[in-house]
């Protein structure tokens, strides 16, 4: 598929990105903290990586009536993806997470850390890609079977985000079926942690609006 494509059932609404977008009032010194590989990026986009559309992945529209998220869209292996499998790299828009720049901007659900130290962070919410839809294990399964990863792209010369495939244990009807075997099967949802502070806070805005 040409970087142009756009995979199915992605919505019409959200542009879709083969690569990071920049928010205007990133500085000059946040760009640069971006372009450093520091030691503590223990994953890696390769440089004939394709850009567009992940072959590895569909995006699919919840109607399963037990799952928290129906309604909603999830993000499953289009084949099996082997434990250590670079998924999909987490493309949004690249902006300054924290002030002066936080004033006009909520965090959002689609929102991951770049980079702690310059407070970057990246945000799927406005436009994005496939790893946008990746939900979170709880009440779907006992544990998740990815995790987003800071990462080097060896492409662009600056750091990312990746889902990457983690090893899984066997449990419930995804287990491994043969010795050896551990990924994430082929039609599985990828799900990660989103953090227990992310529910919390989640709980808190339900309660506040209860109130209100
Ligand atoms: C980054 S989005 C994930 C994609 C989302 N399902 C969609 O279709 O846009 C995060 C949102 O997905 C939903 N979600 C993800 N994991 C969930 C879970 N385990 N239980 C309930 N809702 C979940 C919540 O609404 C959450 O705010």
């Amino acid at each position: 598929m040409g970087k142009d494509a756009i995979p199915k059932n992605w919505p019409p609404t959200v542009p879709y990105l083969s690569q990071p977008s920049f928010a205007p009032h990133i500085t000059k010194t946040q760009l640069q903290a971006l372009r450093v590989c520091s030691p503590d990026l223990t994953a890696s986009i390769p440089a004939n990586f394709p850009r567009g559309p992940c072959p590895l992945v569909r995006i699919i529209l919840i109607g399963d009536p037990s799952h928290p998220a129906r309604g909603q869209a999830g993000l499953f292996a289009a084949r099996h993806l082997e434990p250590g499998t670079l998924i999909v790299p987490y493309y949004g828009i690249i902006h300054s997470s924290l002030p002066p720049h936080s004033l006009d901007h909520e965090k959002s659900d689609y929102d991951l850390w770049l980079n702690r130290e310059v407070n970057i962070a990246v945000d799927a919410e406005k436009a994005g890609n496939e790893a946008r839809f990746v939900n979170d294990y709880r009440g779907v399964r006992e544990r998740p079977n990815a995790e987003f990863k800071l990462c080097w792209d060896a492409r662009s010369g600056q750091q990312c985000t990746v889902a990457v495939a983690v090893f899984v244990l066997p449990s419930g009807k995804n287990a491994p079926t043969k010795a050896g075997a551990g990924g994430i099967a082929k039609g599985a949802e990828i799900l990660v942690s989103y953090g227990k502070g992310f529910w919390s806070k989640r709980k808190e805005e339900n309660e506040a609006s209860v109130e209100r």
